[in-house]
């Protein structure tokens, strides 16, 4: 588990900030770390701003909710540049759904912790075929600390850092969740459609 780095609390113009990334496939438990993170900011009553794409619409328009129902309510935003003006009174500012922004999001999470500001955020570190997702890999070189969680393999069980597709379409940007997607380790993931799922065992 990840350990915060304790943050003192300075004069605004001695304080030091930094970039935690979160990244790991669909169903690695991305956004529940990050209300765990976030959660933890505001017991130690730091001022908290948390912000998403407006494109990620999934289950509900301002909350952030883990694929477990953990909620916290965010800012949907339309590109990266408009977390600035909005964070400007944060201690620590969370961000969802990276691999969504446009390219301006690695200044912006310079930006805020050359300001001062603790900022923590996750994102899908590969898309359905395998390629790395959008700005995620700028923002691992940047952060001072990465972590990469897993999901569970639902074909074989084992630990799984890939993002299945169940449906054709070959556009990048696809929302949904089970509907449309399976966490797969290395090897189900190139078994493709035939992968055998494993069946329930009864004790
Ligand atoms: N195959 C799976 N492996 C592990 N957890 C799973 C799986 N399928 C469902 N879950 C549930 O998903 C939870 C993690 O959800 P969370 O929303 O935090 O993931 P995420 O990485 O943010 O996903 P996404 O990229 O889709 O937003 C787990 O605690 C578990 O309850
Ligand atoms: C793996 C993958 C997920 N997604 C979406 C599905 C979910 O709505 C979101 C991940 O939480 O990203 C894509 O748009 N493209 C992809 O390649
Ligand atoms: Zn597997």
């Amino acid at each position: 588990m990840f350990i915060e780095p304790t943050r003192r609390r300075e004069p605004p113009h001695l304080r030091v900030g930094w970039i935690e990334l979160i990244c790991g496939s669909m169903f690695s438990g991305k956004t529940e770390e990050l209300i765990r993170r976030l959660n933890r900011a505001r017991i130690a009553k730091l001022n908290v701003g948390i912000f998403k794409p407006s494109l990620d619409t999934r289950y509900h328009d301002q909350n952030i909710v883990s694929h477990n129902s953990s909620v916290i309510t965010s800012i949907p935003v339309p590109d990266a540049a408009s977390i600035l003006p909005l964070a400007h009174a944060c201690d620590v500012v969370g961000i969802d759904e990276a691999q969504f922004f446009d390219s301006a999001v690695v200044d912006v999470c310079n930006q805020l912790a050359n300001d001062g500001k603790r900022v923590i955020i996750a994102g899908l570190d590969m898309d359905f075929s395998g390629k790395p997702f959008g700005c995620m890999p700028q923002l691992m070189a940047v952060a001072e600390f990465v972590t990469k969680v897993h999901a569970i393999c639902v074909v074989c069980g084992d630990i799984a850092h890939y993002s299945y597709r169940l449906v054709p379409s070959q556009e990048r940007v696809l929302l949904g969740e089970t509907d449309s997607y399976e966490a797969r380790c290395r090897r189900c993931f190139h078994l493709g459609p035939d992968a055998p799922h494993r069946e329930w065992v009864q004790e």
